[in-house]
Protein backbone atom coordinates (compact mmCIF):
# COMPACT_ATOMS: atom_id res chain seq x y z
CA UNK A 1 0.00 0.00 0.00
CA UNK A 2 1.35 3.30 -1.15
CA UNK A 3 2.28 5.70 2.11
CA UNK A 4 -0.46 7.92 2.94
CA UNK A 5 0.52 11.70 2.58
CA UNK A 6 0.80 13.00 5.83
CA UNK A 7 -1.45 15.55 5.22
CA UNK A 8 -4.67 13.54 4.29
CA UNK A 9 -4.41 11.52 7.62
CA UNK A 10 -7.65 11.84 9.33
CA UNK A 11 -6.35 13.20 12.27
CA UNK A 12 -3.44 15.85 13.76
CA UNK A 13 0.22 13.41 14.47
CA UNK A 14 3.32 14.73 16.49
CA UNK A 15 5.60 12.30 14.91
CA UNK A 16 8.29 12.46 17.16
CA UNK A 17 5.67 11.26 19.77
CA UNK A 18 3.51 8.73 17.82
CA UNK A 19 5.94 7.25 15.37
CA UNK A 20 4.44 3.78 15.53
CA UNK A 21 0.92 4.71 15.55
CA UNK A 22 2.20 6.97 12.33
CA UNK A 23 4.07 3.38 10.91
CA UNK A 24 0.90 1.70 11.05
CA UNK A 25 -1.29 3.85 9.14
CA UNK A 26 1.16 5.03 6.63
CA UNK A 27 3.00 1.59 5.60
CA UNK A 28 1.32 -1.74 6.57
CA UNK A 29 2.65 -3.07 3.23
CA UNK A 30 5.98 -1.64 3.59
CA UNK A 31 6.68 -2.69 6.75
CA UNK A 32 5.64 -6.04 5.82
CA UNK A 33 7.46 -6.24 2.94
CA UNK A 34 10.77 -4.99 4.42
CA UNK A 35 9.93 -7.66 6.85
CA UNK A 36 9.74 -10.46 4.18
CA UNK A 37 12.88 -9.21 2.79
CA UNK A 38 14.92 -10.02 6.22
CA UNK A 39 13.10 -13.25 6.69
CA UNK A 40 13.66 -14.70 2.81
CA UNK A 41 18.03 -13.40 3.45
CA UNK A 42 17.48 -15.40 6.78
CA UNK A 43 16.35 -18.70 5.04
CA UNK A 44 18.67 -18.11 2.12
CA UNK A 45 21.65 -17.57 4.36
CA UNK A 46 20.00 -21.00 6.49
CA UNK A 47 20.33 -22.73 2.99
CA UNK A 48 21.49 -21.31 -0.57
CA UNK A 49 18.37 -22.05 -2.22
CA UNK A 50 18.69 -23.78 -5.82
CA UNK A 51 16.93 -21.33 -8.96
CA UNK A 52 14.14 -23.38 -8.47
CA UNK A 53 13.37 -23.12 -5.28
CA UNK A 54 13.92 -19.56 -5.59
CA UNK A 55 11.63 -18.90 -8.41
CA UNK A 56 8.78 -21.54 -6.19
CA UNK A 57 9.63 -19.31 -3.11
CA UNK A 58 9.52 -15.79 -4.83
CA UNK A 59 5.78 -16.95 -6.65
CA UNK A 60 4.88 -17.78 -3.25
CA UNK A 61 5.46 -14.33 -1.99
CA UNK A 62 3.92 -12.60 -4.91
CA UNK A 63 0.62 -14.50 -5.22
CA UNK A 64 0.55 -13.23 -1.31
CA UNK A 65 0.98 -10.01 -2.22
CA UNK A 66 -1.34 -10.30 -4.71
CA UNK A 67 -4.13 -11.40 -2.36
CA UNK A 68 -3.15 -8.71 0.07
CA UNK A 69 -3.79 -6.40 -2.35
CA UNK A 70 -7.17 -7.68 -3.59
CA UNK A 71 -8.41 -7.89 -0.18
CA UNK A 72 -7.42 -4.77 1.16
CA UNK A 73 -7.52 -2.88 -2.30
CA UNK A 74 -5.63 0.21 -1.10
CA UNK A 75 -6.22 3.64 -1.72
CA UNK A 76 -3.23 4.03 -4.13
CA UNK A 77 -4.29 1.40 -6.60
CA UNK A 78 -3.03 -1.98 -6.91
CA UNK A 79 -0.15 -1.46 -8.99
CA UNK A 80 1.47 1.16 -7.34
CA UNK A 81 0.90 -1.46 -4.23
CA UNK A 82 2.70 -3.90 -5.92
CA UNK A 83 5.21 -2.10 -7.69
CA UNK A 84 6.02 -0.32 -4.48
CA UNK A 85 5.56 -3.44 -2.69
CA UNK A 86 8.32 -4.73 -4.42
CA UNK A 87 10.89 -1.94 -4.66
CA UNK A 88 10.65 -2.13 -0.67
CA UNK A 89 11.21 -5.82 -0.55
CA UNK A 90 14.02 -6.11 -3.07
CA UNK A 91 16.08 -3.00 -1.84
CA UNK A 92 15.64 -4.11 1.74
CA UNK A 93 17.06 -7.82 0.66
CA UNK A 94 19.68 -6.73 -1.07
CA UNK A 95 20.80 -3.72 1.66
CA UNK A 96 20.63 -6.36 4.15
CA UNK A 97 22.56 -8.65 1.78
CA UNK A 98 25.56 -6.09 1.50
CA UNK A 99 25.30 -5.46 5.33
CA UNK A 100 25.33 -9.27 6.65
CA UNK A 101 28.22 -10.04 4.05
CA UNK A 102 30.62 -6.86 4.66
CA UNK A 103 30.35 -6.24 8.47
CA UNK A 104 28.82 -9.80 10.16
CA UNK A 105 29.74 -12.35 7.68
CA UNK A 106 32.51 -14.91 9.36
CA UNK A 107 34.74 -14.42 6.96
CA UNK A 108 34.09 -10.82 7.31
CA UNK A 109 37.77 -10.67 9.52
CA UNK A 110 39.80 -11.90 6.21
CA UNK A 111 40.84 -9.01 3.72
CA UNK A 112 39.94 -8.64 0.21
CA UNK A 113 38.41 -6.25 -2.66
CA UNK A 114 35.34 -5.33 -1.42
CA UNK A 115 33.14 -5.64 -4.56
CA UNK A 116 33.97 -9.19 -4.05
CA UNK A 117 32.93 -9.17 -0.30
CA UNK A 118 29.65 -8.71 -1.67
CA UNK A 119 29.16 -10.32 -4.56
CA UNK A 120 30.28 -13.21 -6.92
CA UNK A 121 29.10 -11.42 -9.98
CA UNK A 122 32.42 -9.29 -9.46
CA UNK A 123 34.71 -12.43 -9.86
CA UNK A 124 32.56 -13.97 -12.81
CA UNK A 125 32.93 -10.63 -14.87
CA UNK A 126 36.65 -11.09 -14.33
CA UNK A 127 36.33 -14.50 -15.01
CA UNK A 128 34.77 -13.97 -18.21
CA UNK A 129 37.23 -11.14 -19.27
CA UNK A 130 39.62 -13.97 -18.86
CA UNK A 131 41.87 -11.91 -15.94
CA UNK A 132 41.23 -14.44 -13.26
CA UNK A 133 44.73 -15.14 -12.68
CA UNK A 134 46.52 -11.81 -12.35
CA UNK A 135 43.89 -10.50 -10.66
CA UNK A 136 43.38 -12.64 -7.85
CA UNK A 137 47.29 -12.84 -7.91
CA UNK A 138 47.54 -9.03 -7.39
CA UNK A 139 44.95 -8.87 -4.75
CA UNK A 140 46.83 -11.67 -2.81
CA UNK A 141 50.36 -9.30 -3.26
CA UNK A 142 48.52 -6.52 -1.64
CA UNK A 143 46.24 -8.22 0.96
CA UNK A 144 48.22 -11.41 1.83
CA UNK A 145 48.49 -15.38 2.01
CA UNK A 146 44.27 -15.60 3.10
CA UNK A 147 42.46 -13.38 1.00
CA UNK A 148 38.62 -13.27 0.58
CA UNK A 149 37.65 -13.54 -3.40
CA UNK A 150 34.22 -14.16 -2.81
CA UNK A 151 31.11 -13.61 0.18
CA UNK A 152 31.75 -17.28 1.07
CA UNK A 153 34.87 -17.62 -0.52
CA UNK A 154 38.59 -17.76 0.31
CA UNK A 155 41.97 -17.81 -1.72
CA UNK A 156 45.15 -19.07 -0.06
CA UNK A 157 48.47 -19.08 -1.57
CA UNK A 158 50.95 -19.96 0.99
CA UNK A 159 52.62 -23.81 0.68
CA UNK A 160 51.40 -24.52 3.78
CA UNK A 161 48.20 -24.26 2.83
CA UNK A 162 48.12 -27.23 0.33
CA UNK A 163 47.96 -30.27 2.37
CA UNK A 164 44.98 -28.58 4.36
CA UNK A 165 42.99 -28.16 1.41
CA UNK A 166 44.22 -30.54 -0.95
CA UNK A 167 46.71 -32.85 0.43
CA UNK A 168 46.92 -35.53 3.51
CA UNK A 169 44.96 -33.10 5.81
CA UNK A 170 41.89 -32.32 3.70
CA UNK A 171 40.00 -36.24 3.51
CA UNK A 172 36.68 -34.53 4.48
CA UNK A 173 36.90 -31.16 2.20
CA UNK A 174 35.02 -31.89 -1.41
CA UNK A 175 34.31 -29.82 -3.98
CA UNK A 176 32.78 -26.41 -3.99
CA UNK A 177 29.89 -24.94 -6.32
CA UNK A 178 32.00 -24.07 -8.57
CA UNK A 179 31.17 -27.44 -10.19
CA UNK A 180 27.59 -27.28 -10.66
CA UNK A 181 28.42 -24.65 -12.79
CA UNK A 182 28.69 -26.46 -15.98
CA UNK A 183 25.99 -25.27 -18.56
CA UNK A 184 23.67 -28.15 -19.72
CA UNK A 185 25.73 -30.69 -17.48
CA UNK A 186 23.26 -33.33 -17.96
CA UNK A 187 25.26 -35.99 -15.44
CA UNK A 188 27.85 -35.12 -13.24
CA UNK A 189 31.22 -36.23 -14.64
CA UNK A 190 34.20 -37.63 -12.54
CA UNK A 191 35.74 -34.52 -12.73
CA UNK A 192 32.71 -32.54 -11.26
CA UNK A 193 30.91 -34.52 -9.54
CA UNK A 194 31.10 -33.19 -5.53
CA UNK A 195 30.03 -35.93 -3.87
CA UNK A 196 32.89 -37.30 -1.89
CA UNK A 197 31.54 -41.28 -2.02
CA UNK A 198 30.51 -40.77 -5.43
CA UNK A 199 33.83 -39.16 -6.57
CA UNK A 200 35.51 -42.36 -4.56
CA UNK A 201 34.22 -45.40 -6.58
CA UNK A 202 34.10 -43.31 -9.71
CA UNK A 203 37.74 -43.00 -9.18
CA UNK A 204 38.90 -46.47 -8.98
CA UNK A 205 36.72 -47.60 -12.46
CA UNK A 206 39.01 -44.38 -14.34
CA UNK A 207 42.42 -45.00 -12.63
CA UNK A 208 43.08 -48.98 -14.24
CA UNK A 209 43.09 -46.02 -17.59
CA UNK A 210 46.21 -44.94 -16.33
CA UNK A 211 47.98 -47.78 -14.60
CA UNK A 212 51.66 -48.65 -16.42
CA UNK A 213 50.02 -51.67 -17.64
CA UNK A 214 47.33 -49.33 -19.83
CA UNK A 215 50.09 -46.73 -20.67
CA UNK A 216 52.08 -49.73 -22.16
CA UNK A 217 49.19 -50.19 -24.78
CA UNK A 218 49.30 -46.63 -25.66
CA UNK A 219 52.39 -45.81 -25.97
CA UNK A 220 52.16 -47.24 -29.89
CA UNK A 221 49.38 -44.73 -30.37
CA UNK A 222 51.38 -42.10 -29.08
CA UNK A 223 54.63 -43.32 -31.54
CA UNK A 224 51.77 -43.94 -34.69
CA UNK A 225 50.44 -40.36 -34.00
CA UNK A 226 54.30 -38.64 -33.66
CA UNK A 227 55.22 -39.93 -36.41
CA UNK A 228 52.36 -38.14 -38.28
CA UNK A 229 53.54 -35.33 -36.78
CA UNK A 230 56.95 -36.05 -37.88
CA UNK A 231 56.17 -36.02 -41.54
CA UNK A 232 53.84 -33.26 -41.11
CA UNK A 233 56.99 -31.29 -40.21
CA UNK A 234 59.12 -32.40 -42.30
CA UNK A 235 56.50 -31.21 -45.39
CA UNK A 236 56.72 -27.87 -44.01
CA UNK A 237 60.52 -27.81 -43.09
CA UNK A 238 61.62 -23.92 -43.49
CA UNK A 239 58.68 -22.40 -43.07
CA UNK A 240 57.14 -20.70 -40.21
CA UNK A 241 54.23 -22.40 -38.50
CA UNK A 242 52.41 -21.80 -34.96
CA UNK A 243 53.66 -24.16 -32.69
CA UNK A 244 50.71 -23.85 -30.37
CA UNK A 245 48.42 -25.16 -33.28
CA UNK A 246 50.69 -28.43 -33.89
CA UNK A 247 50.43 -29.22 -29.91
CA UNK A 248 46.73 -28.81 -30.22
CA UNK A 249 46.87 -31.44 -33.37
CA UNK A 250 49.15 -33.77 -31.40
CA UNK A 251 46.86 -33.87 -27.87
CA UNK A 252 43.35 -33.42 -29.40
CA UNK A 253 44.40 -36.40 -31.81
CA UNK A 254 45.93 -38.16 -28.69
CA UNK A 255 42.54 -37.88 -26.77
CA UNK A 256 40.07 -38.19 -29.67
CA UNK A 257 42.19 -41.75 -29.92
CA UNK A 258 42.28 -42.99 -26.61
CA UNK A 259 38.54 -41.23 -25.93
CA UNK A 260 36.47 -41.60 -28.65
CA UNK A 261 38.77 -44.58 -30.33
CA UNK A 262 39.74 -42.95 -33.56
CA UNK A 263 42.17 -39.05 -33.29
CA UNK A 264 40.65 -36.03 -34.79
CA UNK A 265 42.53 -36.02 -38.38
CA UNK A 266 44.18 -32.75 -37.30
CA UNK A 267 47.74 -34.34 -37.54
CA UNK A 268 46.94 -35.28 -41.10
CA UNK A 269 45.37 -32.47 -42.10
CA UNK A 270 47.53 -30.10 -40.71
CA UNK A 271 44.65 -27.82 -39.42
CA UNK A 272 42.30 -27.47 -36.23
CA UNK A 273 39.28 -29.70 -35.89
CA UNK A 274 36.01 -27.82 -35.08
CA UNK A 275 36.00 -29.84 -31.61
CA UNK A 276 39.01 -28.01 -30.16
CA UNK A 277 37.29 -24.61 -31.22
CA UNK A 278 34.54 -25.48 -29.48
CA UNK A 279 35.90 -26.73 -26.29
CA UNK A 280 37.64 -23.28 -26.10
CA UNK A 281 34.42 -21.44 -26.85
CA UNK A 282 32.42 -23.20 -24.16
CA UNK A 283 35.51 -22.69 -21.72
CA UNK A 284 34.79 -18.87 -21.93
CA UNK A 285 30.77 -19.67 -20.57
CA UNK A 286 31.74 -22.41 -18.00
CA UNK A 287 33.79 -19.56 -16.18
CA UNK A 288 31.68 -17.42 -15.88
CA UNK A 289 28.47 -19.71 -15.00
CA UNK A 290 30.72 -21.66 -12.61
CA UNK A 291 31.36 -18.27 -10.71
CA UNK A 292 27.50 -17.73 -10.08
CA UNK A 293 26.66 -21.76 -10.15
CA UNK A 294 23.31 -21.02 -9.85
CA UNK A 295 23.20 -18.79 -13.00
CA UNK A 296 23.92 -22.11 -14.60
CA UNK A 297 20.62 -23.33 -14.93
CA UNK A 298 19.55 -20.42 -16.90
CA UNK A 299 22.44 -19.74 -18.94
CA UNK A 300 20.48 -19.83 -22.58
CA UNK A 301 18.88 -16.58 -21.88
CA UNK A 302 21.44 -14.90 -19.88
CA UNK A 303 22.73 -12.33 -22.57
CA UNK A 304 26.22 -13.70 -22.87
CA UNK A 305 28.29 -14.66 -26.24
CA UNK A 306 25.94 -16.07 -29.17
CA UNK A 307 28.81 -17.21 -30.78
CA UNK A 308 30.38 -19.05 -27.38
CA UNK A 309 26.27 -20.02 -26.85
CA UNK A 310 25.92 -21.89 -30.47
CA UNK A 311 29.88 -23.06 -30.20
CA UNK A 312 28.76 -25.13 -27.24
CA UNK A 313 25.81 -26.21 -28.64
CA UNK A 314 27.99 -27.78 -31.85
CA UNK A 315 30.86 -29.11 -29.01
CA UNK A 316 27.81 -31.39 -27.65
CA UNK A 317 26.50 -32.44 -30.40
CA UNK A 318 29.60 -33.43 -31.57
CA UNK A 319 30.95 -35.11 -28.55
CA UNK A 320 27.34 -37.05 -28.57
CA UNK A 321 27.96 -38.53 -32.04
CA UNK A 322 31.44 -39.39 -30.99
CA UNK A 323 30.15 -40.99 -27.88
CA UNK A 324 27.53 -43.15 -30.01
CA UNK A 325 29.90 -44.38 -32.80
CA UNK A 326 32.12 -45.21 -29.57
CA UNK A 327 29.66 -46.91 -27.07
CA UNK A 328 28.41 -49.40 -30.37
CA UNK A 329 32.69 -50.88 -30.38
CA UNK A 330 31.99 -51.97 -27.04
CA UNK A 331 34.94 -52.60 -24.11
CA UNK A 332 37.50 -54.75 -26.00
CA UNK A 333 39.47 -51.48 -27.41
CA UNK A 334 42.51 -50.86 -25.41
CA UNK A 335 41.33 -47.27 -24.59
CA UNK A 336 40.13 -45.14 -22.00
CA UNK A 337 36.95 -45.50 -23.00
CA UNK A 338 37.18 -48.73 -22.92
CA UNK A 339 37.99 -48.51 -19.16
CA UNK A 340 35.01 -46.44 -18.12
CA UNK A 341 33.09 -49.40 -19.49
CA UNK A 342 34.04 -51.56 -16.56
CA UNK A 343 32.41 -52.13 -13.42
CA UNK A 344 34.10 -50.93 -10.77
CA UNK A 345 35.55 -54.10 -8.58
CA UNK A 346 35.21 -53.21 -5.17
CA UNK A 347 31.52 -51.95 -5.32
CA UNK A 348 30.41 -53.75 -8.68
CA UNK A 349 28.95 -50.57 -9.60
CA UNK A 350 29.01 -49.61 -13.38
CA UNK A 351 28.64 -46.13 -15.01
CA UNK A 352 25.44 -44.80 -16.18
CA UNK A 353 25.11 -44.08 -20.04
CA UNK A 354 24.33 -40.37 -18.94
CA UNK A 355 27.51 -40.62 -17.05
CA UNK A 356 30.08 -42.29 -19.14
CA UNK A 357 28.76 -39.62 -21.91
CA UNK A 358 30.14 -37.02 -19.41
CA UNK A 359 33.16 -38.95 -18.68
CA UNK A 360 34.32 -39.63 -22.12
CA UNK A 361 33.91 -35.53 -22.94
CA UNK A 362 36.00 -35.16 -19.65
CA UNK A 363 38.57 -36.99 -21.75
CA UNK A 364 39.17 -34.55 -24.11
CA UNK A 365 38.10 -31.39 -22.27
CA UNK A 366 40.86 -32.86 -19.27
CA UNK A 367 43.19 -34.28 -21.58
CA UNK A 368 44.02 -32.46 -24.75
CA UNK A 369 44.16 -28.96 -23.94
CA UNK A 370 46.20 -28.44 -20.56
CA UNK A 371 48.55 -30.90 -22.19
CA UNK A 372 48.56 -28.86 -25.32
CA UNK A 373 49.69 -25.70 -23.52
CA UNK A 374 52.56 -27.44 -21.29
CA UNK A 375 53.79 -28.70 -24.64
CA UNK A 376 53.65 -24.68 -25.75
CA UNK A 377 55.05 -23.39 -23.12
CA UNK A 378 57.89 -26.15 -22.41
CA UNK A 379 59.01 -24.83 -26.30
CA UNK A 380 58.50 -20.78 -26.10
CA UNK A 381 60.81 -21.40 -22.99
CA UNK A 382 63.25 -23.17 -25.03
CA UNK A 383 63.52 -21.73 -27.90
CA UNK A 384 63.74 -18.28 -26.36
CA UNK A 385 66.59 -19.81 -24.27
CA UNK A 386 69.03 -21.37 -26.56
CA UNK A 387 71.27 -22.63 -23.87
CA UNK A 388 68.66 -24.54 -22.52
CA UNK A 389 67.22 -25.83 -25.68
CA UNK A 390 70.75 -26.65 -26.56
CA UNK A 391 71.60 -28.54 -23.31
CA UNK A 392 68.11 -30.18 -23.67
CA UNK A 393 69.06 -31.91 -27.31
CA UNK A 394 72.11 -33.30 -25.41
CA UNK A 395 70.56 -35.04 -23.15
CA UNK A 396 68.17 -36.35 -25.74
CA UNK A 397 71.25 -37.05 -28.20
CA UNK A 398 72.53 -38.95 -25.22
CA UNK A 399 69.32 -41.50 -24.60
CA UNK A 400 68.23 -42.04 -28.17
CA UNK A 401 69.98 -42.45 -31.17
CA UNK A 402 66.91 -42.10 -33.56
CA UNK A 403 66.77 -44.99 -35.11
CA UNK A 404 64.86 -47.60 -32.70
CA UNK A 405 62.03 -47.41 -31.33
CA UNK A 406 61.50 -44.73 -28.41
CA UNK A 407 59.96 -46.06 -25.09
CA UNK A 408 58.41 -43.37 -23.70
CA UNK A 409 57.68 -45.17 -20.47
CA UNK A 410 61.43 -45.27 -20.31
CA UNK A 411 62.18 -40.99 -19.86
CA UNK A 412 61.39 -40.70 -16.53
CA UNK A 413 63.79 -38.38 -14.02
CA UNK A 414 66.60 -41.13 -13.64
CA UNK A 415 66.97 -41.79 -17.21
CA UNK A 416 65.94 -37.60 -18.40
CA UNK A 417 66.81 -35.63 -15.86
CA UNK A 418 66.78 -32.14 -17.70
CA UNK A 419 63.96 -33.25 -20.14
CA UNK A 420 62.34 -33.72 -16.48
CA UNK A 421 63.39 -30.42 -14.99
CA UNK A 422 62.46 -28.55 -18.19
CA UNK A 423 58.98 -29.83 -18.08
CA UNK A 424 58.33 -29.24 -14.00
CA UNK A 425 59.60 -25.30 -15.26
CA UNK A 426 57.20 -24.98 -17.72
CA UNK A 427 54.72 -26.35 -15.15
CA UNK A 428 55.87 -24.38 -12.68
CA UNK A 429 56.05 -21.46 -14.74
CA UNK A 430 52.59 -20.94 -16.96
CA UNK A 431 50.36 -23.61 -14.76
CA UNK A 432 48.02 -24.77 -17.69
CA UNK A 433 45.31 -24.23 -14.84
CA UNK A 434 46.10 -21.29 -12.96
CA UNK A 435 43.60 -20.92 -10.46
CA UNK A 436 42.69 -22.20 -7.82
CA UNK A 437 40.19 -24.96 -7.69
CA UNK A 438 37.52 -24.66 -5.51
CA UNK A 439 36.60 -26.40 -2.29
CA UNK A 440 34.29 -26.96 0.38
CA UNK A 441 35.31 -26.87 4.15
CA UNK A 442 32.75 -29.66 5.86
CA UNK A 443 29.99 -29.26 8.39
CA UNK A 444 31.71 -28.46 11.33
CA UNK A 445 34.56 -26.06 9.96
CA UNK A 446 38.38 -26.63 9.30
CA UNK A 447 41.75 -25.87 10.14
CA UNK A 448 44.24 -24.57 6.84
CA UNK A 449 47.80 -24.70 8.07
CA UNK A 450 46.23 -23.39 11.68
CA UNK A 451 44.06 -21.05 10.59
CA UNK A 452 40.52 -21.99 11.54
CA UNK A 453 37.73 -21.77 8.70
CA UNK A 454 34.32 -21.79 8.98
CA UNK A 455 31.59 -24.33 8.10
CA UNK A 456 30.92 -24.59 4.57
CA UNK A 457 33.45 -21.64 3.47
CA UNK A 458 34.92 -22.58 -0.34
CA UNK A 459 38.38 -22.44 -0.49
CA UNK A 460 41.09 -22.70 -2.97
CA UNK A 461 45.07 -22.50 -3.11
CA UNK A 462 46.13 -20.09 -6.36
CA UNK A 463 48.93 -22.14 -8.20
CA UNK A 464 50.00 -19.03 -10.18
CA UNK A 465 50.23 -16.66 -7.08
CA UNK A 466 51.82 -19.86 -5.21
CA UNK A 467 54.06 -21.14 -8.19
CA UNK A 468 55.38 -17.81 -8.73
CA UNK A 469 56.25 -16.49 -5.14
CA UNK A 470 59.80 -15.75 -4.31
CA UNK A 471 59.39 -17.25 -0.65
CA UNK A 472 59.36 -21.12 -2.66
CA UNK A 473 61.30 -20.43 -5.54
CA UNK A 474 63.58 -18.07 -5.73
CA UNK A 475 63.30 -15.83 -9.28
CA UNK A 476 59.96 -17.12 -9.24
CA UNK A 477 59.06 -15.82 -12.69
CA UNK A 478 62.12 -16.90 -14.26
CA UNK A 479 62.27 -20.20 -16.41
CA UNK A 480 65.57 -21.99 -14.55
CA UNK A 481 65.17 -25.75 -14.71
CA UNK A 482 68.03 -26.57 -12.99
CA UNK A 483 66.41 -25.57 -9.98
CA UNK A 484 64.78 -29.14 -10.14
CA UNK A 485 67.88 -31.35 -10.06
CA UNK A 486 69.58 -30.95 -6.65
CA UNK A 487 73.25 -30.96 -7.87
CA UNK A 488 72.78 -28.09 -10.28
CA UNK A 489 70.79 -26.05 -8.30
CA UNK A 490 72.11 -22.48 -7.40
CA UNK A 491 73.30 -21.82 -3.76
CA UNK A 492 70.77 -20.31 -1.49
CA UNK A 493 67.76 -20.80 -4.10
CA UNK A 494 64.44 -21.64 -2.26
CA UNK A 495 62.83 -24.72 -3.62
CA UNK A 496 59.62 -26.01 -1.42
CA UNK A 497 58.20 -28.50 -3.92
CA UNK A 498 55.32 -28.15 -1.65
CA UNK A 499 54.62 -25.23 -3.71
CA UNK A 500 54.51 -26.98 -7.32
CA UNK A 501 50.89 -28.11 -7.69
CA UNK A 502 50.49 -28.08 -11.58
CA UNK A 503 48.15 -31.30 -11.51
CA UNK A 504 46.64 -30.61 -8.39
CA UNK A 505 47.40 -33.02 -5.26
CA UNK A 506 45.16 -35.65 -3.24
CA UNK A 507 41.77 -36.97 -3.73
CA UNK A 508 40.60 -34.96 -6.65
CA UNK A 509 44.24 -34.17 -8.28
CA UNK A 510 45.03 -35.00 -12.06
CA UNK A 511 44.18 -38.74 -12.81
CA UNK A 512 45.70 -38.68 -16.41
CA UNK A 513 49.55 -36.98 -14.93
CA UNK A 514 51.27 -39.75 -16.02
CA UNK A 515 49.49 -39.97 -19.49
CA UNK A 516 50.34 -36.43 -19.57
CA UNK A 517 53.75 -36.41 -18.84
CA UNK A 518 54.22 -39.50 -21.31
CA UNK A 519 52.56 -37.72 -23.95
CA UNK A 520 55.41 -34.36 -23.44
CA UNK A 521 58.26 -36.89 -22.67
CA UNK A 522 57.43 -38.47 -26.30
CA UNK A 523 57.54 -35.39 -28.48
CA UNK A 524 59.25 -33.64 -26.88
CA UNK A 525 62.40 -35.90 -27.39
CA UNK A 526 61.01 -36.92 -30.70
CA UNK A 527 61.00 -33.10 -32.09
CA UNK A 528 63.96 -31.84 -30.25
CA UNK A 529 65.54 -35.16 -32.07
CA UNK A 530 64.37 -34.64 -35.09
CA UNK A 531 64.12 -31.09 -36.11
CA UNK A 532 65.90 -27.39 -35.57
CA UNK A 533 63.69 -24.77 -34.46
CA UNK A 534 63.66 -20.47 -34.54
CA UNK A 535 61.20 -18.36 -33.59
CA UNK A 536 60.14 -15.64 -36.08
CA UNK A 537 62.23 -12.71 -35.73
CA UNK A 538 58.68 -10.34 -35.44
CA UNK A 539 58.08 -12.60 -32.43
CA UNK A 540 57.97 -10.05 -29.29
CA UNK A 541 58.01 -12.94 -26.26
CA UNK A 542 57.43 -10.37 -23.47
CA UNK A 543 54.03 -9.79 -25.36
CA UNK A 544 53.46 -13.07 -25.70
CA UNK A 545 53.74 -13.98 -21.99
CA UNK A 546 51.76 -10.12 -21.20
CA UNK A 547 48.70 -11.64 -23.31
CA UNK A 548 48.83 -14.51 -21.81
CA UNK A 549 44.80 -14.90 -20.05
CA UNK A 550 43.10 -17.71 -18.27
CA UNK A 551 39.80 -19.42 -18.44
CA UNK A 552 39.43 -22.74 -16.79
CA UNK A 553 43.30 -22.82 -18.12
CA UNK A 554 45.81 -20.43 -19.53
CA UNK A 555 44.69 -19.36 -23.26
CA UNK A 556 47.52 -17.97 -25.20
CA UNK A 557 48.60 -16.43 -28.75
CA UNK A 558 50.31 -17.55 -31.58
CA UNK A 559 53.98 -19.26 -31.09
CA UNK A 560 55.20 -18.37 -34.98
CA UNK A 561 58.30 -20.97 -35.63
CA UNK A 562 60.54 -21.60 -38.24
CA UNK A 563 60.86 -25.48 -38.01
CA UNK A 564 63.89 -27.10 -40.17
CA UNK A 565 64.70 -30.48 -40.67
CA UNK A 566 67.73 -31.39 -38.42
CA UNK A 567 71.05 -31.27 -40.21
CA UNK A 568 73.61 -33.58 -38.89
C1 LIG B 1 49.85 -31.11 -18.49
C2 LIG B 1 48.67 -31.66 -18.56
C3 LIG B 1 47.65 -31.65 -17.46
C4 LIG B 1 47.49 -30.81 -16.41
C5 LIG B 1 48.34 -29.60 -16.06
C6 LIG B 1 46.35 -31.26 -15.65
C7 LIG B 1 45.90 -30.66 -14.50
C8 LIG B 1 44.83 -31.13 -13.75
C9 LIG B 1 44.38 -30.54 -12.53
C10 LIG B 1 44.98 -29.31 -11.86
C11 LIG B 1 43.33 -31.26 -12.08
C12 LIG B 1 42.49 -31.02 -10.83
C13 LIG B 1 41.19 -30.39 -11.23
C14 LIG B 1 40.29 -30.12 -10.05
O1 LIG B 1 40.70 -30.13 -8.91
O2 LIG B 1 39.12 -29.87 -10.33
C15 LIG B 1 43.11 -32.31 -13.04
C16 LIG B 1 42.11 -33.25 -12.94
C17 LIG B 1 41.84 -34.17 -13.92
N1 LIG B 1 42.59 -34.41 -15.04
FE1 LIG B 1 44.27 -33.48 -15.58
N2 LIG B 1 45.83 -32.37 -16.26
C18 LIG B 1 46.60 -32.65 -17.36
C19 LIG B 1 46.43 -33.70 -18.24
C20 LIG B 1 45.42 -34.62 -18.17
C21 LIG B 1 45.26 -35.72 -19.09
C22 LIG B 1 46.18 -36.11 -20.24
C23 LIG B 1 44.11 -36.35 -18.73
C24 LIG B 1 43.57 -37.57 -19.44
C25 LIG B 1 42.33 -37.79 -19.65
C26 LIG B 1 43.56 -35.66 -17.58
C27 LIG B 1 42.39 -35.97 -16.93
C28 LIG B 1 41.97 -35.41 -15.75
C29 LIG B 1 40.76 -35.81 -15.05
C30 LIG B 1 39.79 -36.87 -15.51
C31 LIG B 1 40.69 -35.04 -13.90
C32 LIG B 1 39.63 -35.12 -12.80
C33 LIG B 1 40.20 -36.04 -11.73
C34 LIG B 1 39.25 -36.33 -10.59
O3 LIG B 1 38.25 -35.67 -10.45
O4 LIG B 1 39.53 -37.26 -9.82
N3 LIG B 1 44.38 -34.62 -17.26
N4 LIG B 1 44.04 -32.22 -14.04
Amino acid sequence: MEATPLSTLPYQVDVFTHVPLLLSKVDELVWTSAIAALGSHALYNRKEPTVQQFFWFSGVLEAALLYYVLDVRPASGPVIAVLLANAVYWITLVTSIVVYRVFLHPLRRFPGPLLSQITRLHMAVINYKHETHIAIQKWHQQYGDIIRVGPNELSFAHADSVAGIHGAHSAKVTRGPWYDGNPGEEAKSLATTRDLSNHHWRRRVWEPAFSTKALKTYDYRLVRLLDIMVDQLHKRSGTIIDWGDWTDFFTFDVMGELGYGHDFGMLEKGTQHQYALYIHQSLRLLVFFSAIPWSATLWRWIPLSPQAKADTLEFWNFARTRFEQRIKEGSDRDDVFGYLLHADEDSGKTLSRPEIESDSRTIIIAGANSTALAMSFLFFFLLVDRKRFAKLREEVDSIWDGSSQLDGLTLGQDKAPYLNACINEALRVMPPGPNGMQRRVPDEGHFVAGVFVPPETQLSVHAWTMQRDERFFTKGTEFIPERWIDAERPAGFAHDSRAFIPFSVGNFGCVGKQLAMLEIRLMTTTVVKNFDFELDPQFDPQAFLDDCKSNLTLTKGPIPVKVTTRSY
